[in-house]
């Protein structure tokens, strides 16, 4: 195949996010996400008519120049026929074993329909590690980009047939929010069988959101459960969640159906559309916040809340008060306030049965002890991601303070601000 240099097919992402659902006409680069209940069934495996009309309008936009990233599911449910298995099994190793099966079937059929327009797919397979580590994220954005500057679209999956119960995303929602956050998406676009998201189950006459710009709008809204098909895995809420990922770092997120694809790339008014409005985050806090598996919780007091959420120290022992769960130094753990609200999540740098004979004890008092090996933070602020401000007495918490610690308090000095949550 010949090499694409100077073509529409190596314009570089805009730095700029989209402002409104109609820049997606405009966008350069963009990352599609297509859900199992779109294009397969549990008893019909892969549905051709879905799979090709998707593949159609995509393959068009990219002929036009813009570079689309595909996110399919459908793998584990394509298997199934093949396989004898009457309904999605909820054993892992099943599970694998029909994705195995299925991806292959899936990506015959891309290439087929994309190939039609002339377009080549390439399958792309990614673990939740293969985007954490420094070393394998760069190496999967290298990837990604060259794949992008030869015009193909590639199509990504989480590589189910290796992903364990612990490492596994398990929806592709979360997934496509950290592709589109690893290519340096304009847009991400998440399609479902539901047009958009509403304000409850759409079978109970519910209104249709058109758009949310923070938290606040989402407060008032009711998620079901998996949709009607019976394939999926992530339902809306996984959706709602990958589209505020994408949203808090930058990118824009469109939630609809496949049957608006087309409308959708052509910006028209469809679907929710949820503002980007936060910078880009490190990966690894997105992970942190939103996709990590927490081991534990360690209960602080009021002091060390408003420490960590509003003034964004690190916290230290002095201000926690119990510890759950099992965990180990580098687990991802939640931190929770007097009131049991979870404010914080974050990486601890002690295990779960060395922090009971270190709580509400200063750090001088532990240095002594402990010696020249102590580390002062339990969870140190670079390693810690805000997921709402700790609110004390009911009152507003005011922005970020500079003010140091006052002495005895569980927290250390000022370093970087983390912040995701709304
Ligand atoms: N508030 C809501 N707004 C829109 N859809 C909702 C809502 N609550 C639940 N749903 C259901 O979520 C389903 C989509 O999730 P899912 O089947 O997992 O999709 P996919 O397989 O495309 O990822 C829809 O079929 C819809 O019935
Ligand atoms: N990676 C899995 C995705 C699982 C799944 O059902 O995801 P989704 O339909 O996006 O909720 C597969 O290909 O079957």
């Amino acid at each position: 195949m010949t090499e694409h240099t100077a073509s529409p097919t190596s314009v570089p992402a805009p730095k700029r996010a989209l402002r409104s659902r109609s820049g997606l006409a405009r966008a350069q680069r963009i990352v599609v996400k297509v859900g199992s209940s779109s294009l397969t069934t549990v008893a019909g495996g892969i549905s051709d008519e879905a799979l090709t009309a998707l593949a159609d309008v995509l393959a068009v936009r990219r002929a036009a120049g813009t570079e689309i990233i595909l996110v399919s599911s459908g793998a584990i449910s394509a298997g199934l026929a093949p396989l004898g298995l009457a309904k999605r099994p909820t054993q892992l190793s099943s599970q694998q074993a029909a994705a195995s099966v299925g991806q292959g079937l899936l990506m015959a059929r891309y290439t087929e329909a994309f190939g039609r327009h002339g377009v080549t797919v390439s399958q792309v397979l990614l673990t939740v590690e293969d985007l954490m580590r420094r070393t394998t994220h760069a190496n999967a954005n290298r990837a990604m980009e060259r794949l992008l500057n030869f015009g193909v679209v590639p199509i990504v999956n989480e590589n189910d047939t290796v992903a364990s119960h612990e490492i596994r995303f398990g929806d592709n929602d979360r997934l496509a929010a950290l592709v589109a956050h690893l290519v340096k998406a304009d847009a991400l676009i998440l399609l479902s069988d539901v047009d958009a998201l509403y304000d409850g189950p759409p079978s109970e006459g519910a209104v249709r959101i058109p758009q949310v710009t923070g938290m606040q709008d989402l407060e008032d809204v009711r998620i079901g459960k998996v949709g009607k098909a019976g394939v999926g895995t992530g339902g809306m809420a996984t959706k709602v969640e990958a589209a505020t990922i994408s949203a808090q770092s930058g990118i824009p997120a469109l939630v609809t159906s496949t049957a608006n694809a087309a409308a959708a790339l052509a910006g028209e008014d469809v679907g929710t559309w949820f503002v980007g409005r936060g910078r880009r985050q490190p990966v690894r806090l997105l992970w942190l916040a939103h996709v990590a598996r927490i081991q534990g919780t360690l209960v602080v007091d009021d002091g060390a809340a408003k420490a960590v959420a509003d003034r964004r120290r690190s916290l230290l022992a002095a201000g926690i008060t119990a510890v759950t769960g099992h965990f180990e130094p580098g687990d991802p753990v939640a931190i929770s306030d007097p009131a049991g609200n979870v404010i914080a999540h974050g990486l601890t740098n002690y295990a779960s049965d060395e922090l009971p004979q270190m709580l509400g004890r200063s750090t001088r008092e532990l240095s002594k002890e402990l010696g020249r090996s102590f580390e002062r933070a339990v969870v140190h602020v670079n390693d810690l991601v805000i997921l709402q401000d700790h609110k004390s007495g009911g009152a507003p918490s005011g922005p970020p303070s500079g003010a140091s610690a006052a002495p005895g308090s569980a927290v250390a000095s000022p370093e970087s601000a983390n912040t995701l949550g709304g």
